[in-house]
C-alpha cells in the first residue's frame, strides 16, 4: 500500500484531540507517506505524548512528521521535521541532528533558492488553493506552483484546499507530492476521504499492468 511514488501528507489541524486523532491515524496510515503533528499550541511533553501513543497504534515512526520540534523527531528517530520559513536553516537544524530529514514550507518564488541551497530534503508549497484554513488568504495559482516546481531541483509538495479531482493536474506539472487537512480530517469519513486521495496520487504514477 505505501508504494506509490508520489507522497502523500495529512497534516494534524490543531483542532482534534488525541484520543479523536489517534483513531484516524490508525485508519489512514496505510494510504499515506506521512503524518504531520502540526499542534502549534501544544507543549513538547503533549506532543511526545501524541508520538508514544501514535507509536503504541502501530503507526510507522518513519511516517510521523513534526513541525518544527526537531529535537522530539530526533529522540523518537521519526520520519522529519516540517520547518516554517521564520525558523532558520535547515542546516542548522542538520548540524545540531545530522541524519534528520528536514522539509521547509515555502509562500514565494524568492524563497526556493534560498531553502534548497540551505540543506532544504523538501519544500512544501502553499497555498495552492483557497482553503478556510487559511482565511482570507487567495490561493497562490497552479501558475506560480509551476514556477515554483521549475526553479526547485528537490522534491516540491503542494499544499491548501487540494481535492482529489485536481491532483492528475498538479502531478503533471511536476509535484511530487500533496498535503492534506480538512479534506481528510474534516470529512464525515475520514478514511474513505484518504482512499479518494491514495487513489488520485497512485492512479497517475502506479505502472499498469
Ligand atoms: C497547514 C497549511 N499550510 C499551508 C501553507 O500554505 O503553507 S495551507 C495549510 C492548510 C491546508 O489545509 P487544507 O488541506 O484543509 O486546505
Amino acid at each position: 500500500m505505501i508504494s506509490i511514488k508520489n507522497e502523500l501528507h495529512v497534516i494534524s489541524n490543531g483542532k482534534l484531540s488525541l484520543e479523536e486523532f489517534l483513531p484516524i491515524a490508525a485508519d489512514i496510515h496505510p494510504f499515506v507517506t506521512a503524518i504531520h503533528i502540526r499542534e502549534k499550541h501544544r507543549t513538547d511533553k503533549e506532543i511526545a505524548e501524541w508520538v508514544e501513543r501514535l507509536l503504541d497504534h502501530k503507526i510507522p515512526s518513519n511516517k510521523i512528521i513534526i513541525n518544527s520540534r526537531a529535537h522530539i523527531v530526533n529522540e523518537y528517530n521519526l520520519g522529519g521535521v516540517q520547518l516554517s520559513g521564520q525558523q532558520g536553516s535547515p542546516n542548522n537544524t542538520k548540524e545540531k541532528y545530522p541524519s534528520l530529514r528536514v522539509g521547509v514550507s515555502i509562500h514565494h518564488l524568492s524563497e526556493v533558492e534560498d531553502y534548497q541551497e540551505n540543506g532544504a530534503d523538501y519544500l512544501l508549497f502553499g497555498n495552492v488553493f483557497e482553503t478556510t484554513c487559511k482565511p482570507g488568504l487567495p490561493g497562490k495559482g497552479t501558475n506560480l506552483l509551476e514556477e515554483i516546481i521549475e526553479h526547485a531541483s528537490i522534491p516540491v509538495i503542494g499544499i491548501g484546499g487540494i481535492k482529489p479531482s485536481q491532483i492528475p493536474e498538479l502531478l503533471h506539472l511536476g509535484l511530487k507530492g500533496i498535503a492534506v487537512m480538512s479534506g481528510v480530517l474534516e470529512a464525515p469519513d475520514p478514511l474513505r476521504a484518504v482512499k479518494d486521495y491514495y487513489e488520485a496520487i497512485k492512479g497517475k504514477h502506479i505502472p499498469q499492468g
